[in-house]
C-alpha cells in the first residue's frame, strides 16, 4: 500500500483569502452506518465518532487548606468526524487539561458534559473506541518496531486473529505510516519522528475511532512535524476524529487543520474552521495584520498582549464555544438532538464489556514474553545480580572460612547469618526502588490506552523475576554455605535457603511499595529508612527476650526476624551434636543449645517461619498492588 499524505486542501492567507488546492474537500455530514472507516481494510471496522461537550469545567484541588483552582471555565466545543482539530492556545491556557478531560484520562474534577454522537459519553465505552497518545513516546526501547507492534497486536487482538493475519495488519499500518524500512530497528534507536509514528502506529492496531494527541509535534523539526500534521490528517480523512494540541504551529502546519480551537486562560476564544480564522478576527474588529501568521496573532490576542477586552470580545463573540457559526459549512452540521436520535438504538444494544479486548491469559502470557525479550536485550542487570551474588558470597566465605562448624566461632556466625539477611534484604529492595519508578510512565500510558489490566501487568511483572532471584539465590547460598562450613546435610541446607528465598521475596515486595508510591530520588531515601525499624526489631542487637514489652509488637511485623530465628535454627536446632573445638581452645558456645538459649531461640521454629513470612509476602505484594492501582489513579 502506498503512503497517501495529500496537499492541504486550503491554503490561508494572511489577507482573509482561501487558496482551494485540488484535493477534495471534506463537508459535515449526518454520522450513519455506512460512516465507516475505511481505509486499512484489515483492521476491525467501527461507526465514527462526533464528540461534543457542553459547560466543561476543570476544579484542581491546590492541596490540603490551600483550596481549589477552576483551569476551565464552562466550554463548549464541538468536534465532528473526518476532521483534524487543533486545540491552540498560549502555555498555561488549559489545552493539555481540556485534552485529559475529553479522553477520560482526568475523572475527577470535572464539571459538564461530553457526548458521542450525540449521546452522553459512557467512559468506558468511549474509551474502547478513543485513544490517548502522550506527548513523550513512551515505548519499549530495547523491542524492535515489528516486535513493538506485534506484541501490541497480540495484546489487543489476541488469538481470535491468526498470527498471519496480524502481520498483515502491522505490515499495512507500517507502510501507511512510512515505517516499514525501520521494522527491524530497536524503537529506542529510531528518531523523534519514526516515534511519534510509531506511537500512532501501535494504537491503530485496534482501529481507534478518536484519537487524542498531546503536542504531537514537540521536538520535531519542521519537516517532521510536517508529517506528522499531514500524517494526522489523512487518517482523520479516513473518519476518524483526531484532537491534538498544538504550541505556536507555523503556518504551514496551521493551514493542515480543519478546525481549531483555541483557549485562553480555560475560555474558548474560537471554535471553527482555519479558513475562517481570518474572517472571524476581522468580524470582532481585530483584523490579523497582513502578512502576519494568524496562529501567531491569535496566541497574541489569546495571551493578552492587545489588552484583555479583546480576549474578552472574541469569548463573547464564540460563547464560549457554544457557537458553530465559524464551521465550515455549519448548516451541515448534525444538532445533537439528531445524532441522538440516530444513535439511541446503539445504546440500548450496549453490553458490558471488559475495557481490554483480549483474555486475561492472553494479556499475561504477552507481558511476560515481552518481559523476556526486554531481559534477553538488556543482560547488564541479570549479568550484575549474578555476579553480586558470587562475589559477596565469595566474600563471606573468606571473611568467615569454616566459621559455621568451629565451637570457637559462633559469634563470628550468628553475625554472618544477620549479614546473609542484610544483603538478602538490601540488593532485591533497592533493586525494585531503583528501577520500578522508571517504569511507570509506560504502563500509565499502555494501562489508559487498555492494552492489558492493572492485575495482569503486576502478575508478569511478579512472575518474570521469579527464576532469576531462585537462581541467583541458590547461587550464592552453595558459595557461601559451602565456603562458611555450615553442617553439610541436605534438610538444613534446604532451610537455609527456603529462608533466604523468602527473604528475597519479600524485600523485593517492600522495595515494590516503595517504588510504586515514591520516585527514585524519595525512594532511595524511604527504602534504607523504613528497614531500620526491621533490622532493630529482627532480635539480633536486643534479643526478642530483652525487648520491651510495649514494643513487642515490632518484632511480629519484622520480617527480618523470622528469617533470623529460621536459619539460626536450621544451623544450630534439630538436635545439632557438640561443635568441634581444638583442645588448646576453650569454646564457649561448643554446645549449641547453648547459643540458642542466650540469642532467646528455640531453633524450632522453622515452619512458624516459613507462614509468617508467607503471610507477610502476601500483605506486602497486595499492598504494592492497592498502592500502585491507587497512584496510577490519583494522578488522573
Ligand atoms: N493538578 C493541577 N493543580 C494545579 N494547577 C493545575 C493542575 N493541572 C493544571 N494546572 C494548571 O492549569 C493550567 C493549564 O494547564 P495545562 O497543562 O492544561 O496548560 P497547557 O495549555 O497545556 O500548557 P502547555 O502548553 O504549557 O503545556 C496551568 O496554569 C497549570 O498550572
Amino acid at each position: 500500500m502506498e503512503v497517501v499524505l495529500h496537499e492541504a486542501s486550503n491554503v490561508v492567507m494572511s489577507n482573509g483569502h482561501t487558496r482551494e488546492s485540488d484535493s477534495e474537500k471534506v463537508c459535515y455530514k449526518p454520522v450513519q452506518e455506512s460512516d465507516l472507516v475505511q481505509t486499512f481494510s484489515r483492521l476491525p471496522q467501527k461507526d465514527s465518532v462526533d464528540v461534543a461537550f457542553e459547560n466543561v469545567t476543570y476544579t484542581a484541588s491546590l492541596g490540603f487548606r490551600k483550596g481549589n483552582k477552576e483551569i476551565l471555565h464552562g466550554i463548549h466545543g464541538r468536534f465532528p468526524p473526518g476532521k483534524l482539530i487543533g486545540i491552540m492556545g498560549p502555555s498555561g491556557a488549559g489545552k493539555s487539561t481540556l485534552l485529559d478531560v475529553l479522553s477520560g484520562y482526568r475523572i475527577s474534577g470535572i464539571g459538564g458534559t461530553v457526548y458521542a454522537n450525540g449521546l452522553e459519553r459512557n467512559l468506558n465505552a468511549f474509551r474502547r473506541l478513543s485513544c490517548y497518545i502522550t506527548q513523550d513516546d513512551r515505548l519499549q526501547e530495547l523491542l524492535t518496531v515489528h516486535e513493538n507492534m506485534m506484541i501490541v497486536a497480540d495484546l489487543k487482538l489476541g488469538s481470535r486473529v491468526p498470527a498471519q493475519e496480524k502481520e498483515a495488519i502491522i505490515r499495512e499500518i507500517l507502510e501507511t505510516l512510512g515505517l516499514e524500512e525501520t521494522a527491524e530497528t530497536r524503537a529506542g534507536r529510531l528518531s523523534g519522528g519514526q516515534k511519534k509514528r510509531l506511537s500512532i502506529a501501535l494504537e491503530l492496531i485496534d482501529n481507534p475511532v478518536v484519537m487524542f494527541l498531546d503536542e504531537p509535534t514537540t521536538g520535531l523539526d519542521s519537516s517532521s512535524c510536517s508529517q506528522c500534521v499531514r500524517l494526522l490528517r489523512e487518517l482523520a480523512r479516513q473518519g476518524r476524529t483526531i484532537v491534538c494540541t498544538i504550541h505556536q504551529p507555523s503556518a504551514t502546519l496551521f493551514q493542515l487543520f480543519d478546525l481549531v480551537y483555541v483557549l485562553s486562560d480555560g475560555n474558548c476564544l474560537y471554535q471553527g474552521s482555519t479558513e475562517n480564522l481570518i474572517p472571524f478576527l476581522e468580524a470582532v474588529n481585530l483584523p490579523c495584520p497582513q502578512y502576519h501568521n494568524p496562529a501567531d496573532f491569535v496566541i497574541e490576542l489569546a495571551c493578552g498582549e492587545y489588552g484583555a477586552e479583546k480576549v474578552e470580545r472574541m469569548v463573547n463573540e464564540t460563547d464560549n464555544g457554544r457557537s458553530h457559526r465559524w464551521f465550515d459549512k455549519p448548516e451541515f452540521l448534525p444538532s445533537l438532538n439528531k445524532l441522538k436520535e440516530n444513535n439511541k438504538h446503539k445504546l440500548e444494544k450496549q453490553k458490558p464489556a471488559h475495557l481490554q479486548s483480549t483474555s486475561q491469559w492472553n494479556q499475561f502470557k504477552t507481558l511476560c514474553r515481552r518481559a523476556f525479550i526486554k531481559s534477553k536485550r538488556d543482560v547488564t542487570l541479570t549479568y550484575m545480580r549474578i555476579i553480586v551474588n558470587i562475589s559477596v558470597g565469595l566474600l563471606f566465605g573468606v571473611l568467615y572460612w569454616q566459621a559455621g562448624n568451629h565451637g570457637g566461632k559462633v559469634l563470628d556466625n550468628y553475625n554472618l547469618i544477620f549479614s546473609v539477611l542484610m544483603h538478602q534484604m538490601m540488593s532485591p529492595m533497592m533493586m525494585m526502588i531503583l528501577t520500578f519508578p522508571s517504569e511507570l510512565g509506560v504502563l500509565t500510558k499502555e494501562h489508559f490506552n487498555r492494552w492489558y489490566s492493572l492485575k495482569m501487568y503486576y502478575a508478569s511483572l511478579t512472575i518474570m523475576d521469579v527464576p532469576l532471584s531462585i537462581f541467583c539465590c541458590i547461587l550464592f547460598s552453595v558459595i557461601m554455605y559451602w565456603m562458611t562450613g555450615q553442617p553439610l546435610e541436605w534438610n538444613r541446607f534446604g532451610m537455609f535457603t527456603a529462608l533466604s528465598l523468602l527473604t528475597v521475596f519479600v524485600a523485593q515486595s517492600f522495595g515494590l511499595m516503595i517504588g510504586a508510591v515514591f520516585n527514585v530520588v524519595n525512594g532511595t531515601f524511604m527504602g534504607p529508612c523504613l528497614s531500620v525499624p526491621m533490622m532493630m526489631f529482627a532480635g539480633f542487637g536486643v534479643t526478642l527476650r530483652d525487648l520491651p514489652s510495649y514494643l513487642k509488637w515490632g518484632s511480629y511485623i519484622s520480617y527480618l526476624r523470622y528469617g533470623l530465628e529460621g536459619m539460626v535454627g536450621a544451623i544450630y536446632g534439630l538436635d545439632r551434636p557438640v561443635l568441634f573445638c581444638p583442645e588448646e581452645e576453650y569454646c564457649h558456645y561448643k554446645y549449641p543449645e547453648k547459643i540458642l538459649a542466650e540469642i532467646a531461640m528455640t531453633g524450632d521454629q522453622f515452619w512458624n517461619d516459613i507462614i509468617a513470612l508467607l503471610i507477610i509476602l502476601f500483605f506486602l505484594r497486595t499492598l504494592a498492588f492497592v498502592l500502585l492501582r491507587w497512584k496510577l489513579y490519583s494522578v488522573r
